[in-house]
């Protein structure tokens, strides 16, 4: 599959047995096994056990799994990334990245691991250090041979304690953060995953945010409770009105008569090429959603 959806990463504590196993049967597309910041220190040994065990186990389907591990610079980060080696998820993901070395360091162990190029690297972007180093961490993954760099995800939460920014309806005092982020993301084809809702009780302002975040052009959203999967999976897709605009863009373009043309009118809007070939993705992100949803 050449375009991987990424509408719903749910995050599960690595402690929670249960969480793991109803996983499984969760339709979402990331399943994000947590080693750091939901795991209590005396748990931390526990859950990276039973962490690898279940990803070596499988069972996950086509959900991709990505196993979060704790920083290099804590007791824990050399087990945890000792633990991702032998248990192959589909990706690490490294938290609170400052910069491009933090993404380097991890590369190198995994290579002079001979770990799978398959292996990738997701960033976890949460300090202040990376929002304004956002285009040197994604730059890293051309500038350094082997780089694994594929994901990053925003930590909101951990970039509200650090800058002391409020996490408020609306989310202005992120915008800049979030936007840089995107766009830097943007420059080397580095897919990004917006924050976390923390009121998982409050469906309204959840829907608002996922919204905004697909207006802004994220991939997808971070969620921490099931009851989150449905509006995201929803919002994060196609809808049916857009696929259609969509086809009709491309036939438009691809018709043997408007081949020397680059710009038209449809249904009173000004098209251009480009406008076919934001359609073509949109197409192309509803049948891999389709084919995964018949798996
Ligand atoms: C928030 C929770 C602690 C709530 O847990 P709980 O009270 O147990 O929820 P429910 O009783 O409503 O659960 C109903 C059933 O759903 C299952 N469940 C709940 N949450 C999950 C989950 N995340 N994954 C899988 N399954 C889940 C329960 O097991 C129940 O199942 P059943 O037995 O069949 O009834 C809890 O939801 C939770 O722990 N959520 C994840 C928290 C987490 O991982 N946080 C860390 C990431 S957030 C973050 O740090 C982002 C970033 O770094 C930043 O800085 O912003
Ligand atoms: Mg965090």
């Amino acid at each position: 599959m050449s375009f991987r959806p990424r509408r719903t990463a749910l995050y599960m504590p690595g402690s929670n047995a249960r969480a793991l196993e109803k996983a499984k049967t969760l339709p979402v597309d990331v399943l994000l096994l947590d080693l750091e910041d939901s795991v209590a220190p005396d748990q931390k040994d526990m859950a990276r056990e039973q962490v690898v065990e279940a990803v070596k186990e499988g069972g996950f389907g086509h959900r991709e799994v990505v196993i979060r591990m704790n920083g290099l610079d804590t007791p824990w980060g050399e087990k945890d990334l000792a633990g991702v080696i032998e248990a192959r998820p589909d990706a690490v993901l490294v938290p609170k990245v400052d910069c491009a070395e933090d993404v380097y360091a991890i590369g190198r162990k995994l290579n002079d691991a001979h770990a799978s190029q398959d292996l990738k690297i997701w960033a976890m972007m949460e300090t202040p250090g990376a929002m304004v180093r956002a285009l040197e961490i994604s730059s890293s993954k051309l500038e350094y041979h082997g780089s694994r760099l594929s994901c990053f995800i925003m930590g909101t939460n951990d970039l509200s304690k650090e800058t002391r920014a409020a996490l408020i309806p609306g989310r202005a005092p992120m915008m800049p953060w979030l936007m840089q982020c995107l766009a830097a993301a943007r420059a080397y084809e580095i897919d990004i995953i917006d924050g976390v809702y923390n009121q998982f009780t409050d469906a309204e302002g959840f829907i608002a945010e996922c919204e905004q975040g697909a207006e802004m052009g994220m991939d997808g959203k971070t969620i921490i409770h099931p009851k989150q999967i449905a509006d995201c999976n929803r919002i994060f897709s196609p809808s049916e009105e857009e696929i259609a605009r969509s086809r009709e863009i491309i036939d438009a373009f691809d018709a043997p008569e408007n081949q020397s043309k680059n710009v038209m009118t449809i249904n009173g809007k000004m098209v251009e090429r480009l406008h076919a070939e934001m359609a073509r993705r949109v197409v192309e992100i509803a049948d891999a959603i389709t084919k995964q949803d018949e798996q």
